[in-house]
């Protein structure tokens, strides 16, 4: 039997949150909900941010109280602080996830704190969603290159996926947030985060900039992961990451996954669709 490989779907949190124009909630809602018939276990669906930080999720509510849930499936949702977990919890959100960078710079702009600050105002997050049973993920962004600082050394990114690893992250998602990160630089970056956490508790979340994303999946099979983050359309980017384009698209890792012999459990027809809608998002006239 073929080993499975998760993809996480990001489209809807990841994917739409650079986006320049609104999009409006129902549109959000009908992509989710097309994502949730597709097969996933897991699916981001927003961020419970300032809007004044990211304007685009700020209908994180409306948009968690509209879609239709599937059993099987879990909601995530992006929380920096308590205030944005109340409110994920109150929205319904399944699992919860707290994002934290590699390098200063970076955590400078998306996070407005230095990365000892940012995980010092984490802590609590994780605590009350440990103590609510909430399922709790975190990120590490920039784990090769910084937009601001240039290359992450490895052990920078150990120490902060230590540092949430001890504050009782399930999973740690790795991000090439840029999307400039070569199988190489991947490869020395997981040796030095497998000393501090098994394959089976990370994932990669890498962007496809520079066209290497699935050559850096490849790399990361290779050091026994078997879940990766993507976004359906290819979609994304972040905000505060100058240069940082799409997700690595889910439709082009199941496929690259298939030919591997993987197993990922998606309806690819049902990924098309919600692709082709999600790019049709990005074309619309303003609402
Ligand atoms: C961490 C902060 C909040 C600090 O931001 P700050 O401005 O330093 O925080 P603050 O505590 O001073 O709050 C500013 C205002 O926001 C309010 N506020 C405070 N918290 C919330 C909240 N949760 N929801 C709604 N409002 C909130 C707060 O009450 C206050 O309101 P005011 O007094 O000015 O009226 C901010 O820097 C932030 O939210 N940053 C996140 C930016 C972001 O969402 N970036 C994109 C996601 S990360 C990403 O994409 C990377 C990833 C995960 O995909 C992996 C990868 O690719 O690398």
């Amino acid at each position: 039997m073929a080993e499975r490989v998760e993809i996480f779907e990001m489209g809807p949190r990841d994917g739409l949150q650079n986006e320049a124009r609104l999009i409006p909630a129902a549109d959000k809602i009908a992509l989710v909900d097309m994502l949730s018939a597709a097969g996933f276990a897991h699916i981001e669906v927003t961020s419970f941010v300032p809007a004044a930080w990211v304007p685009q999720m700020a209908d994180g509510a409306q948009v968690m109280a509209g879609i239709a849930r599937r059993a099987g499936v879990r909601y995530a949702a992006l929380t920096p602080n308590l205030r944005g977990y109340h409110a994920a919890r109150a929205a319904g959100a399944d699992m919860v996830a707290v994002f934290a960078s590699a390098s200063e710079g970076f955590s400078r702009a998306n996070l407005n704190a230095s990365i000892a600050d940012s995980l010092t105002r984490m802590e609590p997050v994780a605590a009350q969603a440990r103590a609510d049973g909430v399922g709790l993920r975190g990120y590490v962004s920039v784990v090769t290159d910084c937009p601001f600082d240039g290359p992450t050394p490895p052990d920078a990114v150990a120490r902060v996926a230590a540092a949430l690893r001890d504050m009782g992250c399930d999973q740690i998602s790795l991000g090439d947030t840029i999307g400039q990160a070569r199988p190489e630089a991947i490869d020395a970056m997981l040796a030095a985060v497998l000393e501090e956490l098994p394959a089976d508790r990370l994932a990669g979340h890498y962007h496809d900039t520079a066209g290497r994303a699935l050559a850096n999946v490849d790399a990361s099979l290779a050091r026994g992961l078997r879940v990766f983050d993507a976004a359906v359309g290819g979609l994304g980017g972040c905000p505060y990451a100058p240069g940082a384009a799409g997700n690595v698209a889910t439709e082009a890792l199941a496929d690259h996954l298939a030919a591997r012999g993987y197993d990922h459990g998606l309806d690819r027809a049902a990924i098309r669709r919600a692709a082709d809608f999600a790019r049709s998002l990005r074309k619309r006239p303003d609402a």
